[in-house]
């Protein structure tokens, strides 16, 4: 299965990396990327051909990755438009709707609508997908073949669900680290050397996210099972609960899924 990537950007090396861990051949990916440095460590990095603009070559595959921003993607597209013979198109960019995308490639209706995260590189992504109608079994097994290589997928019946699996899982990562850098920076005010502060808060969070995998129990259940009465755990969370932690996050969540919804309205204007 030949691949071509439209964007050279940071999920491209995301998606590139993973395929390329999990032995997808060098030579079935190419890379459509305009600035030249991009071009040259994505070359360098993972041994894929990479073009300025999109050529003959890049439309010799079987999938069509449009990996640039959602603000580019119009503009990306319009080389390739009338120009599609039979290739699958998968679109990973927030807020943008797949009724548009098919406009702005001229009407053409293989398109599916996904949207992947960051730990893609190492293979532990998880990649919301949704496909236009016409999309057929065929098509839908390829993106989900090429997504499942680099983490699990989840279809989405509903394309107005795509930014809420935007807010909590694409943008997710961000989150965590956020909460990883808050943790790490206490550990260093408590006087860690930096390795130290960074192996307590990354362990731990691996620890915890790996026990809520294999448990059985309610994320609450284990909470409460850390949390001794009048104890050092309790102290914490009556501290996050003043402040409003849980409804600061949850906040952050549904700012993050207006503005998908706010891109796809302003940019499927055009
Ligand atoms: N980052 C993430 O965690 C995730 C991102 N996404 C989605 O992935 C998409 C890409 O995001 P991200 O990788 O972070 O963005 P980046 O800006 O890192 O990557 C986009 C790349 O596309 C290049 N580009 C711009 N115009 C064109 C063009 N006409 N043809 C080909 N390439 C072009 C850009 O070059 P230049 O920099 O020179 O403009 C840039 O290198 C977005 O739509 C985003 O919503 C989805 C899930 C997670
Ligand atoms: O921040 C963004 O818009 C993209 C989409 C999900 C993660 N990054």
């Amino acid at each position: 299965m030949k691949i071509t990537f439209i964007g050279g950007g940071n999920m491209a090396v995301a998606l590139i990396g993973g395929l390329r861990k999990q032995g997808f051949s060098a030579a079935a990916i190419q890379v459509v990327e305009p600035f030249q440095e991009s071009r040259d460590r994505l070359a360098e990095t993972f041994g894929v051909r990479c073009a300025a603009a999109v050529d003959a070559a890049a439309l010799n595959c079987e999938i069509l990755i449009l990996a640039v921003k959602p603000q580019q993607l119009r503009e990306a597209v319009a080389p390739i438009r009338g120009k599609l013979t039979d290739q699958l198109v998968v679109s990973i960019a927030a807020g943008l709707r797949m009724a548009d995308i098919s406009r702005w490639l001229g009407n053409y209706r293989k398109v599916v609508r996904t949207m992947p995260n960051t730990p893609a590189l190492i293979g532990a992504g998880i990649t919301g997908l949704c496909a236009d109608p016409s999309v057929d079994l065929e098509g839908r097994t390829a993106a989900e073949r090429i997504l499942k290589a680099v983490g699990s997928t989840v279809w989405i019946d509903d394309e107005t669900k795509m930014d809420a699996v935007t807010a909590v899982s694409g943008s997710g990562p961000a989150y965590v680290f956020y909460f990883l850098e808050a943790m790490e920076a206490a550990a260093l005010n408590l006087g860690f050397a930096p390795g130290s502060a960074r192996q307590l808060a990354v362990e731990t969070f691996l620890g915890a996210a790996r026990l809520a995998e294999q448990s059985s129990e309610s994320i609450s259940t284990l909470r409460e099972r850390v949390t001794s009465k009048g104890g050092t755990t309790e102290a914490a969370l009556l501290s996050f609960g003043a402040n409003d932690i849980a409804g600061a996050i949850e906040q952050g969540i549904l700012a993050a899924e207006a503005r998908g919804r706010e891109l796809g309205d302003m940019l499927g204007k055009d």
